[in-house]
């Protein structure tokens, strides 16, 4: 049990997911109750606004210059994956403002919001639940499956449960003369290519097709486009950038490159597909986008990303479509539905190869991988044609922006460079 002085911050987003939270008594009867019941204090902030997470975040670091006896910061973060990523842009936005040390920082998931996805990472729905401590059962009295599991990041914080490693991504836009314009930090997910022209173009449906069919409607606006970009895979410095190999189910040194330089791997585009996640393998309950995160965990303390590439000229049908003259975004849509239904099957399309003459394809066959799956520090998205705005779209946690032309992003997970200054000590955690 944490020491009774051990304070706790209560984050609520009051409209995340169905806007239930200040009447479902979650907050109050459980969490509030609980935390009272071990002597617990609790300082409950409501967002009032869009972003108001953030202005959060910045009051608890100028507040925790009085840092707690422990040195972890522990947040109850009740709303969806906005409200979390809002939290941690306003923490890391004021310890660069105040020029003060960023500490450590123990989050609780309290999923209030529609897709929650960093909570059901952790507690997947149809999961057995987690048994709940004995020392919580007298204060808890009866709840409800749906109240069990939504809590359960919690039981985790007040078992005194080790939290695990929560790795920030940090994306800089970087402008054509090398100015950075914005760093963004992410948690869940970062891409470019089709999701994030998706998540881009289902936006700009929304108001006449509010309902899902919009993101149906906005991946077949772009299930055929080709991204026009070059990528530079940044090597960890211990480990370097490793590659997936579907026939050893390993990781190997990078094998589909176009080129090397220290260490950095080069990939040339077109691209279909980039995104790159550190903390969920799924962006969906069903689809299982990143399977090694689970399949083949980091070491302790690794700071890694994993990322799962399509380039289509590596599809022999492609080519053969180009070579024959006919519409070789036509022929990838196939091929693209064909790889991202593996998703589903439990991110069975990691392990996806070329089949003969440009057919179906097989798993972990002879051919050429389809999937290009690697584990590295970080990288560069370097869209190589102005014109092509599409390519120039980097989606972070669902919030999107556009990268100036002539100009690039470059991410990396928070505490893989020196300049972030980090310590083994410090950054986010989160009981799951
Ligand atoms: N009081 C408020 N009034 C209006 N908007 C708010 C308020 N508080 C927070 N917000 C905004 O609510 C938005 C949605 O929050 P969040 O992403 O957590 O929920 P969600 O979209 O339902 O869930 P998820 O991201 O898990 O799908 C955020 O963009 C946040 O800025």
């Amino acid at each position: 049990m944490p020491a009774p002085n051990t304070k706790y911050h209560v984050i609520v987003n009051p409209i995340a997911g169905t806007g239930s939270a200040p009447t479902s008594g979650l907050i109050n009867d459980h969490v509030c109750n609980l935390l009272e019941s071990l002597g617990i204090p609790a300082d409950v902030h409501v967002t009032e606004s869009v972003k108001d997470a953030g202005r959060i975040g910045r009051d608890i670091v100028l507040e925790r210059i009085d840092t707690p006896a422990d040195g972890v910061t522990r947040v109850v973060v009740g709303g969806g994956d906005g409200t979390a990523h809002e939290f941690i842009e306003g923490v890391l936005e004021a310890v660069k403002e105040k020029g003060v040390a960023l500490g450590k920082w123990a989050l609780v998931t309290l999923p209030l919001g529609t897709a929650n996805a960093l909570h059901s990472t952790h507690f997947p729905p149809d999961a057995a639940p987690l048994p709940i401590p004995p020392a919580l059962a007298p204060a808890l009295g009866d709840i409800s499956p749906q109240v069990h599991q939504a809590l359960s990041s919690l039981f985790l914080a007040l078992s005194d449960a080790a939290p695990r490693p929560l790795p920030i991504t940090l994306t800089s836009l970087v402008g054509r003369d090398g100015t950075v314009s914005e760093v963004v930090p992410d948690h869940i997910v970062l891409s470019t290519s089709l999701h994030a022209a998706i998540l881009s173009d289902s936006d700009a449906l929304r108001e006449q097709h509010p309902g899902l069919e919009r993101y149906k409607l906005a991946a077949a606006q772009n299930i055929t486009v080709f991204f026009p970009a070059e990528v530079e895979l940044v090597p960890d410095a211990e480990r370097g950038v490793r590659q997936y190999d579907p026939r050893t189910k390993a990781w190997v040194a990078p094998y589909t490159q176009d080129s090397e330089a220290a260490g950095s791997v080069r990939l040339k585009g077109p691209f279909t597909y980039f995104l790159s996640t550190t903390t969920t393998p799924r962006l969906e309950p069903t689809f299982v986008i990143a399977p090694t995160l689970v399949s083949l965990p980091r070491d302790e303390g690794e700071r890694t990303m994993d990322i799962v590439i399509l380039r289509p000229l590596r599809d022999p049908a492609v080519r053969k479509a180009i070579a024959d003259g006919s519409d070789a975004g036509v022929q990838w849509a196939a091929r693209a539905k064909e790889v991202l239904g593996g998703a589903y099957q439990d991110g069975r399309h990691v392990g996806f190869t070329y089949g003969p003459d440009g057919g179906p394809v097989e798993d972990a066959g002879p051919g050429d991988v389809v999937v290009e799956t690697f584990r590295a520090a970080g990288f560069v998205w370097r869209p190589t044609d102005d014109t092509h705005a599409k390519s120039h779209i980097v989606c972070a946690d669902g919030s999107l922006y556009d990268i100036a032309k002539g100009g690039e992003a470059r991410a990396h997970v928070l505490g893989s460079e020196k300049g972030d200054r980090a310590t083994a000590e410090s950054g986010f955690w989160v009981w799951g």
